[in-house]
């Protein structure tokens, strides 16, 4: 399975530098200042799950078009942020020819529409993931703490050639992986539970462990992270009590310094994906009729940090 991999952030970089680094056919698709730096480089990883230092091979969008020529990719990997996802479509867009799959890794669930009007619905997996990684500002891959896990999967239920396929690569890699049977309901278990988090620790500029030390800061997230199961529940999604449990934990344990990658993004005065993430989540409880205070507050408080930014 050839597999080109747009974006080596923090994500994509980690993901496909480990696909990479246990000898995967894989290639880069990155923008021109990225492929010079990985040709000088290479793809480095730092991570307690072992550090690597990969020579890896990119293409550019002017490029593309001639690598696919010569060899066609099976399955594009879509590790951009949301708020880059239309260049992103365009992108990969010359390596999406006929039988060709998409999976996205991106968090949320606004992208799928754009995906499939684009490349077809049949085109693209369920895709998702759980680590917390950087770009580093030496081009290296930071992964924070140990979890680095994908989970991805036929977006209609059962199984495929295709997604095991890729469940074959990740295995031979050592990535922690699931290729689900019902990769929509994972997508709601993960999206319930980084919208919290991500409302939670931007809202408060604070990780887990530092708001639940505040007086109601326990309160503060359970109840936010309800308005999250309520909405799952409207979409006819509930949250399964085993993933919403372990949920609760999480984003209630004492001296936590997880964070969400959102807040890593405020906090470095980038941009974030607050209408993809928190906005959508807060509009879907609306429409749904559910009173969400807490991810409005969060969310107004998103709108405001995207303005002063500028
Ligand atoms: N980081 C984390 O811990 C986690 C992130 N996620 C989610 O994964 C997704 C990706 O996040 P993350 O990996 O952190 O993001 P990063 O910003 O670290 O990496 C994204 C990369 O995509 C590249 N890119 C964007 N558009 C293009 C394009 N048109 N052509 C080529 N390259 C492009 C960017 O390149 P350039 O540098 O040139 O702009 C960037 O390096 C997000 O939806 C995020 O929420 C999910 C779980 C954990
Ligand atoms: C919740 C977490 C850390 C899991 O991967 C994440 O997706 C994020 O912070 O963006």
């Amino acid at each position: 399975m050839r597999v080109l991999v747009l974006g080596a952030g923090g994500t994509g970089g980690y993901f496909g530098g480990r696909l990479a680094q246990s000898g995967a056919d894989v290639t880069f698709l990155v923008r021109p200042a990225r492929a010079q730096a990985l040709a000088r480089d290479g793809l480095r990883i730092r991570s307690p799950l072992g550090d690597a230092d990969i020579a890896v091979r990119t293409v550019t969008a002017d490029t593309l078009a001639d690598a696919v020529a010569r060899a066609p990719y099976d399955l594009v990997v879509l590790s951009c942020k949301a708020y880059d996802l239309d260049a992103a479509i365009d992108a990969v867009a010359p390596a999406m020819g006929a039988g060709i799959t998409l999976m996205p890794i991106l968090n949320g669930l606004l992208h799928y529409a754009a995906l499939d009007a684009r490349f077809g619905r049949g085109n693209v997996l369920g895709g998702l993931c759980f680590i917390s990684a950087t770009l580093a500002d030496d081009g290296a891959i930071e992964h924070l703490g140990r979890p680095a896990s994908m989970t991805f999967g036929e977006r209609d239920g059962g199984t495929s050639a295709r997604v095991e396929a890729f469940a074959a690569l990740c295995a031979r890699a050592g990535i922690d992986h699931v290729a689900s049977d019902d990769i929509a309901q994972e997508q709601w278990n993960k999206f319930s539970f980084l919208a919290t988090l991500a409302a939670g620790t931007c809202l408060m500029r604070a990780s887990v462990g530092a708001i639940v030390a505040a007086e109601g800061g326990v309160d503060f997230m359970a109840a936010l992270h309800d308005e999250c199961l309520a909405v799952a529940a409207a979409e006819g999604r509930p949250i399964p009590a085993g993933a919403r449990d372990i949920a609760r934990a999480g984003l209630t344990r004492a001296g936590s310094d997880v964070k969400a990658s959102m807040l890593r993004d405020l906090e470095s005065g980038g941009r974030v994906e607050a209408a993809h993430i928190v906005g959508d989540m807060w509009h879907r409880a609306r429409a749904a009729g559910i009173d969400a205070p807490r991810l409005q507050a969060a969310w107004v408080h998103l709108q405001c940090y995207e303005t002063v930014m500028g």
